[in-house]
């Protein structure tokens, strides 16, 4: 039997409503993440990407369809379960890092594990979890920062920190919402090539959201959101 793919969402359907109209924006979306493999979103700015990811992460509700994780389904479990689900197994980046200000570099990547007391982290002393804060520093190549707050670092290394925190539970998934957004295209080269370095090596899979077509290029697998649902989905040559 084959394996099923480790996200799965199926015709998932979600509107928003505003000033008592309501917006459709999905209309039943489709969508399989092969496990191991970098997928691309790509479509229009408000075609819906960041609420599929959503979805995807169960911080939302669609309003009909179904999300599964390893052939279960997630979308419809409790709150608690759905928490700690996603403290497990998803870590999630943005297009603006969303550091901690007054926190250092180490400190931010060491948040999650210390403030939510993470299934991760509960497994581990604190001197497990320091050093796996400061392995995740040098391996993104931030070695040399580690006691910079976010003021002090440039767009590409708080990104760089941003994706060290969310790799601190071992995820198996990381959903990344226009990682080079904010970034010019050299640094957004490097930063996927960390994250496809990741994924090489660790065998991470990720998704990720974006408006560049020569990020999209290289990831494995390319979806296009249009008209609320998944118009087409290829295999990318990665470059
Ligand atoms: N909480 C909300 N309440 C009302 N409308 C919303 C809400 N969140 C998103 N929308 C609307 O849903 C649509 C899809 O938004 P979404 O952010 O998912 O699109 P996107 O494809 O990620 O866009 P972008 O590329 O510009 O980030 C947009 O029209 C947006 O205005």
């Amino acid at each position: 039997m084959s394996q099923p793919p480790l996200l799965h969402a199926r015709g998932l359907i979600k509107s928003y409503r505003k000033n008592r109209l309501e917006v459709p924006v999905l209309r039943g979306v489709d969508l399989e993440v092969p496990e191991g493999q970098i997928t691309a979103m790509v479509g229009r700015s408000g075609s819906g990407k960041s609420t599929l990811m959503h979805l995807l992460a169960t911080l939302d509700h669609p309003d009909q369809g179904e999300v599964y994780y390893q052939g279960q389904r997630i979308d419809d479990a409790s709150r608690r379960y759905r928490d700690t689900f996603r403290n497990r197994e998803i870590g999630i980046i943005f297009q603006f890092y969303h550091l901690l200000p007054e926190l250092t570099a180490l400190e931010n990547i060491l948040a999650p594990a210390m403030i939510g007391r993470s299934a991760w982290s509960y497994l581990r002393t604190r001197k497990q979890t320091r050093a796996r804060a400061l392995e995740l520093l040098e391996r993104v190549g931030l070695g040399h920062r580690g006691d910079h707050k976010p003021t002090e670092m440039s767009g590409g290394e708080m990104q760089r920190a941003a994706i060290a925190r969310a790799l601190m539970s071992e995820p198996s998934v990381l959903l990344a919402d226009e990682p080079t957004g904010n970034l010019d295209a050299e640094t957004g080269n490097e930063i996927l090539t960390l994250l496809r370095g990741l994924n090489a090596s660790d065998g991470l899979t990720i998704v990720m959201v974006t408006h560049d077509d020569a990020i999209a290029r290289g990831a494995d697998h390319t979806v296009r959101l249009e008209n609320g649902r998944i118009a087409d989905a290829k295999l990318a040559a990665v470059a």
